[in-house]
């Protein structure tokens, strides 16, 4: 347990009201480990979007469930919040500046403490971290989609979640924009240590960022989890990983 930070236990969960509720998703158990940055996919209507709302608590499972694991330092009280979660439209405030809406990620962290000099000081060494820092005193609306999408991503990590929920956080993106996230995403990864749940439709970004790669099962199938260790070998992952799509379609 020492090593995880959440663990999905039977998990089913129901969409909609009364009659027309549905189960979408059915009796899933997978680990989330720290520090690691585990891909969801799946074809469409599978419940990748719903999987991550359940994990941030947006949605309330029917069966089962998440677990969250506090880190030891919780103890002392100085925890930040379980999960934070990034959607696809970066949902910025756009007549705040680029540091101002990091502030807010800051005011909503769980127990934050210090003055305001401390709190100034950590706005804009995240900033700094992120490598946005040029674009502190700009209006989120005077920003590119890749820009806002880091501001978004940036003012998530502020409130300092155990896991970093991404619901296609970068599918609006061109190519080459969308390549430069994911390796900056990497270097966010590893340098402050994030553990990060990522749904995205695109096998190569699953692969490109993701240790392990878990398809979505239709009902009746099982889990699988690819593990995208072997990098040299993506080819055949990415081919196991289709084979295992394609077999869920009807
Ligand atoms: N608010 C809702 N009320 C009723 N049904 C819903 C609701 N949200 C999602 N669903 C249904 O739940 C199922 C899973 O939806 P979800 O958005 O989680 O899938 P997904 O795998 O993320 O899909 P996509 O890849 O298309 O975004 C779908 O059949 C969808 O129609």
């Amino acid at each position: 347990m020492g090593n995880l930070a959440a663990s999905l236990v039977g998990v089913s969960i129901k969409r909609g009201v009364g009659l027309r509720s549905n189960t979408v998703v059915s009796d899933l158990s997978f680990d989330i480990s720290r520090g690691e940055i585990l891909a969801l996919v799946g074809t469409s209507g599978r419940g990748k979007t719903t999987v991550l709302h359940a994990l941030a608590g947006l949605i309330g499972v029917s069966k089962g469930q998440i677990v969250h694991y506090p880190h030891d330092t919780d103890a002392s009280g100085k925890s930040g919040r379980a999960t934070g979660v990034v959607f696809q439209d970066a949902l910025l405030l756009p007549w705040l500046t680029v540091n101002q809406n990091i502030r807010l990620g800051y005011k909503f962290k769980a127990n934050r403490s210090g003055s305001k000099k401390e709190f100034d000081a950590r706005v804009t060494s995240l900033l700094e971290i992120l490598g946005i820092k040029e674009l502190a005193d700009r209006k989120v609306s005077e920003l590119s989609g890749g820009q806002a999408q880091r501001v978004a991503i940036a003012r998530t990590v502020a409130t300092q979640p155990r896991v970093l929920l991404l619901d296609e956080p970068f599918s609006a993106l061109d190519a080459a924009t969308r390549s430069s996230l994911q390796n900056w995403l990497i270097e966010l990864r590893n340098m402050l240590q994030l553990t990060v749940v990522i749904v995205t439709h695109d096998i190569d970004e699953a692969l490109t960022l993701a240790d392990r790669v878990l398809v979505l099962p239709a009902s009746g199938e099982s889990l699988k989890i690819f593990s995208s260790a072997e990098k040299g070998n993506t080819n055949k992952i990415k081919q196991e990983i289709l084979a295992s799509l394609a077999s869920y379609e009807i």
